[in-house]
């Protein structure tokens, strides 16, 4: 079987909340659905571990509040790769309106030393060869420049492993320069990096093709309820999920759908049924607070209702 691991250098606890619609400059009453330990590649690990995909996890956790990472870590079985640095892991804040709308507030956390990366990268470069596919998740923490990122980045391709790229901004178009094997932009994401709106399927696909041709061999973009898109050699291909009609938060969706891809390759199933099943994965993941699939035999009815199309 492939081994795994996740990199979640910039961690998060998650906390979130559901009220019925948030006014600006007042006091809003919140209803707590949970403070979780998070952080992209995080989510994406507690999903594979949930699918039976051993995983091992590292990047950056702050000391000071690490303690509810360690129990999950432990609970959960989860190989702990995590360099401890100086201060907090920052808490995001997550709020569900009552019309499904999502509003997101991503703190900046930790910062990272010189040192600490110097270290962080000798230790990962070694680690790392240990496995074949490794998801590299989430922001890139203060102290981390671009273009440091993209060098580690470039290294860890040159190993010769399948790396899987899911971040945005500056570290997303730094780091198409390490020539990852899939990245998974969001449309938002994806027009960030293209520089421009993408009003309709059409734009979306020529812009992953503009990213392709930058010799990115997988371009997966997620298009939230409307389901998503891969362009690949093997073909290019869309997805549409049922839609979730009680909407409980979207976070983590993204990340389901990467834990639901990588799935799909290690299991080798074709690039149809990846995609199906990483839609499955994601949609139901926009029904529960938290992200995980306690209950795979849940996935089958959405699996079911997944509609694949060609194009
Ligand atoms: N309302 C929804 N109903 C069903 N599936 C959804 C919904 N929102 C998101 N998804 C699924 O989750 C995937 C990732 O969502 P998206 O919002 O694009 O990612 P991200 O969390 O990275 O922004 C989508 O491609 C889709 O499969
Ligand atoms: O590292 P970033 O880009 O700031 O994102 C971190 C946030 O992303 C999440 O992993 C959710 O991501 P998705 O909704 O894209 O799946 C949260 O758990 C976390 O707070």
């Amino acid at each position: 079987m492939m081994k795994v691991a996740t990199i979640t250098l910039n961690t998060a606890y998650d906390l979130v909340g559901r009220l019925d619609r948030i006014n600006l400059g007042t006091v809003n009453a919140v209803e707590t659905l949970g403070l979780f330990p998070a952080g992209k590649g995080i989510n994406v690990a507690k999903v594979l571990n949930d699918l039976n995909i051993p995983v091992c996890v590292g990047g950056f956790l702050g000391k000071e509040n690490q303690k509810d990472f360690e129990h999950m870590f432990a609970s959960l079985k989860l190989e702990d790769k995590f360099q401890r640095v100086d201060g907090k892991t920052r808490i995001n804040v997550k709020l569900t309106e009552t019309d499904g709308d999502v509003t997101d507030f991503n703190f900046s956390g930790y910062q990272i030393t010189p040192q600490d990366w110097q270290s962080f990268v000798a230790n990962s470069l070694e680690y790392c060869q240990q496995f074949d596919l490794i998801a590299i998740c989430g922001s890139i923490p203060k102290g981390i420049s671009p273009k440091a990122f993209s060098d580690w980045l470039t290294q860890l391709t040159d190993l010769n492993i399948k790396v899987i790229l899911d971040t945005n901004k500056t570290a997303l178009t730094a780091g198409l320069d390490a020539k990852p094997w899939l990245i998974k932009p969001n449309q938002h994401e994806l027009e960030e990096l293209i520089g421009h709106e993408l009003p309709d399927l059409s734009a979306i696909k020529q812009a992953a093709e503009v990213i392709r041709n930058k010799g990115i061999a997988n371009v997966v973009v997620s298009l939230g309820a409307e389901g998503s898109l891969w362009l690949s050699d093997e073909g290019n291909i869309i997805a549409c999920p049922p839609k979730c009609e009680n909407i409980v938060s979207t976070v983590g969706a993204g990340d389901s759908m990467v834990a639901g891809l990588i799935y799909g390759l290690v299991n080798q199933l074709s690039q149809q049924d990846t995609l199906a099943f990483a839609s499955a994965v994601s949609a139901w993941a926009v029904s529960q607070s938290n992200v995980g699939v306690t209950n795979p035999d849940l996935l089958k009815p959405i699996l079911e209702k997944v509609e694949m199309t060609s194009i």
